[in-house]
């Protein structure tokens, strides 16, 4: 492997007596998308803002290209590109006007016309800020992020507030400036989005790290067994269940048989990983053909259920509220 461009060990931060980090180490390889989640108040936002040497932190090192953002933060303000979830641009201000204006501050800025023409701001590069959708904001606030022409773009909490549709095309963007030799530092508390587009993740929880990996990786490493969900025609479901049960004191593989919660149809058949062995010939000789038969897939909930003992919360889902857009830190 590479050299990491982001390397941060043991990172400690607290706010007097509140501690926002705990100890948080990772290493961020060139060109990937990685990933930094956790629910709200996880301490992702303080990760990455002393990583960017914009807070101090009170223990551990970071070193962005080998340099220690502690000791020299101004040294990587050219390397890294910041996107962070506060502060606004003036209501007036057009898109390219904001990104003229910001090219300003660097030595060897990006071009804004290129800049609008990848991030699909080009029609609206006279639309003044208050003016844009929730998606258009935050496009123009990946491009102010990477105005300066930097290694790394770190991008935080990118499509809180987007609607399915908007978050996906946000998603296609990432990708293509991660295409064009960007290394993405993606801060996010949405799980599809990690699983969706990160090639490599931290997992970090009350200020710590509880898992590290890719997000495939992370699924098939779980413990435990499979669950399969039986969809019976309304008048079988019944004697379904019934000759279901029999099998969980019967048969090995199978340990758990129950009806699935909201439906008045489905079945859930949980055991080892070799249960449909097991479900599909009891349901052969009892002669019931299922409407359908599926396995619920793992997911990164499950990974975060294993490592903490408790379900994924992130509080109510935003996705009504003004975007904010934050340019802090890009200013040399
Ligand atoms: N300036 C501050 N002063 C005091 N406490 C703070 C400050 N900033 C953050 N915190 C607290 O530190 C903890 C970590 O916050 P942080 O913003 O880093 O988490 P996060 O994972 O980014 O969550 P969110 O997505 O909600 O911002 C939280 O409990 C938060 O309330």
């Amino acid at each position: 492997m590479a050299d990491p461009i982001v390397e941060v060990r043991n990172l400690r931060k607290t706010y007097g007596s509140k501690v926002a980090v705990d100890d948080v180490s990772f290493a961020v390889q060139p060109g990937e998308i990685f990933g930094i989640l956790g629910p709200n108040g996880a301490g992702k936002t303080t990760t990455v803002e002393t990583l960017a040497g914009l807070r101090t932190a009170d223990g551990g090192t970071v070193r962005v290209r080998g340099i220690d953002t502690q000791r020299d933060p101004v040294a990587v303000r050219d390397i890294l590109g910041v996107q962070l979830q506060e502060a606004a641009l003036h209501d007036k201000i057009t898109v390219g006007e904001a990104l003229n204006l910001f090219a300003g501050f660097y030595a060897d800025p990006a071009d804004p016309a290129e800049l609008m023409a990848m991030l699909d701001l080009t029609a609206h590069a006279d639309r003044r800020f208050a003016k844009l959708s929730g998606g258009q904001k935050q496009r123009l606030s990946i491009a102010l992020s990477l105005i300066g022409n930097p290694e790394i773009a770190v991008l935080d909490e990118l499509t809180t507030g987007l609607d399915p549709q908007a978050r996906r095309n946000t998603w296609e963007l990432v990708e293509r400036v991660r295409d064009t030799g960007v290394t993405i530092l993606l801060v996010t508390h949405f799980m599809e989005e990690a699983e969706r587009l990160c090639d490599r993740l931290v997992i970090i929880d009350a200020g710590n790290v509880v898992a590290e990996g890719t997000p495939q990786g992370l699924i098939d490493a779980l413990e435990g067994g499979r669950t399969v969900v039986v969809r019976f025609a309304p008048q079988d479901v019944e004697r379904g269940r019934r000759e279901l049960a029999v099998l969980v004191d019967r048969d090995a593989e199978v340990e758990g048989v129950a009806p699935v919660d909201g439906s008045d149809t489905e079945i859930a058949v949980t055991g080892t990983r070799r249960v449909l062995f097991s479900l599909v010939p009891a349901l052969a000789t009892a002669d019931l053909v299922p409407d359908d038969v599926r396995t619920v897939t793992k997911s990164l909930e499950d990974v975060f259920l294993a490592h903490t003992g408790r379900a994924y919360a992130t509080g109510a889902d935003d996705a009504t509220t003004d975007t904010v857009l934050a340019t802090e830190g890009v200013r040399p």
